[in-house]
């Protein structure tokens, strides 16, 4: 199996008046097209360590390697650039730019990376659109939608760049559970289907357990991992 992430002793301390330890000694080994859950009690540094996954903060110490390259030496840009064309990101609020409708917010990290002409950016963004069965609401505002509905606006956002990383930080955690289980389902098909990697915090144990492989954090560090890829 090909590796997206490898970390070693991964460690984010936060240098108040007092120091607080966010995440302690991670080291783990993420692949392609695995669906991972992350567990652990609020506040165990979930979110902690997805934004330290998804380059959005930097470690104190210990390394992180994306597609085989330490993110250390990277400049702000060239993380910019790293995260633009390999993460996919989806939170537990879907963050849609209100003033714009679902195809804009879909076709904004497309322009940003400007590999496409703009009739190709309408294009893919009503196509990912559609996969997601959001067809009919092409050219509605996020207030004009249901959450789970905008959930999966974001989920099609995070794939607008075909990145093969997903990173999702209670994707379902603000959703009625009809539409928990749809965006569930939608993830799950990330990976079975488009041999996406996906990541995700969630709080729900059922859901973790229907996943390929679980980290659960206690206090910051890895305290069990089930399912872990072999030779880890
Ligand atoms: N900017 C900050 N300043 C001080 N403490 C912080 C800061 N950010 C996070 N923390 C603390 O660090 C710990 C880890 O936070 P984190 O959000 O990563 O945990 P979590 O497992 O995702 O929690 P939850 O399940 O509640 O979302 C928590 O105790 C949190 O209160």
């Amino acid at each position: 199996m090909t590796t997206l992430i490898e970390t070693t002793d991964l460690t984010r301390i936060l240098h108040e008046t007092v120091p607080v330890t966010l995440v302690r000694d991670v080291t783990l080994s993420i692949g392609e097209r695995e669906f991972v859950a992350v567990t652990g009690p609020s506040g165990s540094g979930k979110s902690s360590l997805l934004y330290l996954l998804g380059l959005l903060d930097r470690p104190s110490a210990g390394t992180l390697k994306i597609r085989g390259r330490d993110a250390e030496p990277m400049s702000e840009k060239e993380r910019a650039a790293t995260r633009l064309a390999n993460i996919g990101f989806v939170f537990q609020f879907h963050f849609l730019l209100p003033e714009f409708t679902a195809r804009q917010n879909v076709e904004i990290p497309m322009r940003k990376l400007a590999r496409l002409t703009r009739g190709e950016m309408r294009e893919r963004a009503t196509a990912l659109l559609t996969s997601l069965g959001l067809e009919g609401h092409l050219d509605k505002r996020p207030d004009q939608l249901s959450g789970g509905q905008r959930q999966r606006v974001a989920v099609a956002r995070a794939l607008a760049n075909d990145p093969p990383l997903i990173l999702a930080d209670e994707p379902t955690g603000s959703l009625d559970s009809k539409s928990s289980e749809q965006v569930f389902a939608i993830l799950e098909a990330l990976v079975n289907e488009r041999g996406k990697t996906v990541v995700a915090v969630t709080h729900d144990l059922d859901m973790a357990a229907r996943m390929h492989r679980r980290i659960h954090l206690v206090d910051g560090r890895i305290s069990q991992e089930e399912g872990a890829r072999a030779g880890l």
